[in-house]
């Protein structure tokens, strides 16, 4: 049998015990891992660097790097996420709604756990733990399937958390972390149907492209961040500045990160604000406008308008009004995370009702789309369609729901 399926066989054959967990069991096994993670910091940072050597050798991209790389901080980070997983109340039987039917009648809706999540994701060795938790927290076994240039952190992770599960009342088979990382394997993962009960996707496009045409398993889809800031006519430039620097620089390789502004023909500080982001090391690619006024701003191309740089390049945009900020975001935009700084407040009605996004802001950084920052503890992903959970998919996303009907003999007469 292969890799994939005695896996998934044998996730199949824990959601039972697993569904039986307490609220206080789980939380017990979800401090075990954070222990053991603590303890094994510097076998993690090895096996990390393994990774990190054969992505020198394979000429990455320095966003993959930022993505992979681990640190003592990072370690500590992920440890904090599950901490504050252990706050959260475990969603598990809680009552949604309850109503009677005139027959007497009594229907409960309640939480439950999906069953076993299949998730293939990027080089992020923080999604192997954070996914793994959530899942735990929800009572929902996980099959991971990371990417291949993170194979040792990640085999050392699901060894650490697999041990920690040992010595608390979760089976260490909960969660199972497929080393067959071929694309082909992955493919027939997609299609798992019978073992897996959800399949969420986490990465690029050609991911999400290659499960949405070839995935039988329900999916529930992640997708790219090519996020907007429009710097409204009244924004102040302070404000701007120091949102639209967070939102760029902060961290530049994740999704959440800002990829376009779009100025108001009618802001007095634009000059100022480009060569702000210049003295700032900020590549910019501007419109006809800008690139004809500084001479270090090069002219973007239909490609800057479509893509995420994810690197410490902006496209840059004179646009005349919001009507023309949103119909910018509508063409070009992936239904992520998009933001107005004004001081208008009908402009800024008007761009959060009519900007089709996950998640939309008013003076504030795209950067705070993300589980912990949301108050989730941490995300499985960042949900850019519309059915069943849309922006960071915390514990929640991770349940469906049952509904419970209570009678004292009623039979349907018509
Ligand atoms: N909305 C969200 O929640 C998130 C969005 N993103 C987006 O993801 C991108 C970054 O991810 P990136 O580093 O490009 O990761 P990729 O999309 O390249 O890879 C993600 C995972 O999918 C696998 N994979 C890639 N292509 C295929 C395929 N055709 N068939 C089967 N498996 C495949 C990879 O395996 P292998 O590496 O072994 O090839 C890896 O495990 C950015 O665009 C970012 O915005 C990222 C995370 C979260
Ligand atoms: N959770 C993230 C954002 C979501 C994410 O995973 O993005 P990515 O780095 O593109 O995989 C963060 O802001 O830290």
């Amino acid at each position: 049998m292969s890799e994939l399926m005695e896996k998934a066989r044998i996730l199949n054959q824990t959601t039972k015990s697993l569904q039986k967990q307490s609220a206080a069991a789980k939380n017990d096994a979800l401090l075990l891992i954070a222990d053991e993670l603590r303890r094994n910091q510097d076998y993690i940072l090895q096996e990390n660097s393994l990774d990190i050597e054969g992505g020198k050798l394979a000429n990455w991209s320095p966003s993959l790097f930022d993505r992979l790389l681990l640190t003592q901080e990072r370690i500590q980070q992920i440890i904090e996420g599950l901490i504050q997983l252990v706050e959260l109340n475990d969603p598990i039987g809680e009552t949604i709604e309850s109503w009677n039917r005139p027959n007497g009648l009594s229907i409960q809706s309640i939480r439950v756990p999906l069953g076993v999540v299949g998730m293939v994701y990027e080089a992020r060795p923080n999604v192997t733990v954070d996914a793994a938790a959530l899942c735990l927290k929800t009572g929902n076994c996980v099959l991971l399937r990371g990417s291949s240039s993170a194979i040792h952190t990640n085999r050392a992770l699901v060894h650490i958390m697999k041990q920690a599960l040992s010595k608390s009342k979760i089976s260490p088979h909960a969660i199972e972390l497929l080393e067959d990382t071929s694309h082909e394997t992955a493919e027939e993962l997609f299609r798992l149907n019978g073992y897996l009960d959800v399949l969420i996707p986490r990465g690029g496009a050609s991911l999400i492209q290659n499960v949405i045409q070839k995935a039988t398993v329900p999916v529930l889809e992640t997708g790219v961040g090519n996020c907007h800031m429009f710097i409204d006519e009244t924004a102040s430039f302070h404000m701007a500045c120091d949102i639209v620097l967070n939102a760029k620089m902060q961290r530049p390789s994740v999704c959440n990160s800002v990829e376009t502004v779009l100025i108001h023909q009618n802001w007095p500080h634009t000059r100022p604000f480009i060569e702000f982001l210049h003295q700032h090391h900020i590549e910019i690619r501007g419109d006809e406008v800008l690139s004809s006024m500084f001479p270090y701003v090069k002219t973007a191309t239909e490609w800057d308008w479509e893509n995420e740089f994810l690197a410490p390049i902006l496209a840059a945009k004179i646009v005349d009004d919001t009507n023309h900020a949103v119909f910018h975001i509508d063409q070009y935009g992936t239904m992520h995370s998009e933001a107005i700084i004004s001081e208008t407040q009908e402009h800024v009605d008007q761009f959060l009702q009519e900007v089709d996004a996950a998640v939309v802001y008013h003076n504030a950084s795209t950067r705070f789309t993300d589980g912990e920052q949301f108050g989730f503890g941490a995300e499985i992903g960042i949900s850019t369609q519309k059915l069943h959970a849309r922006g960071p998919m915390g514990l929640k996303a991770l349940t469906t729901t049952k509904s419970i009907v209570k009678g004292t003999g009623q039979i349907r007469e018509s």
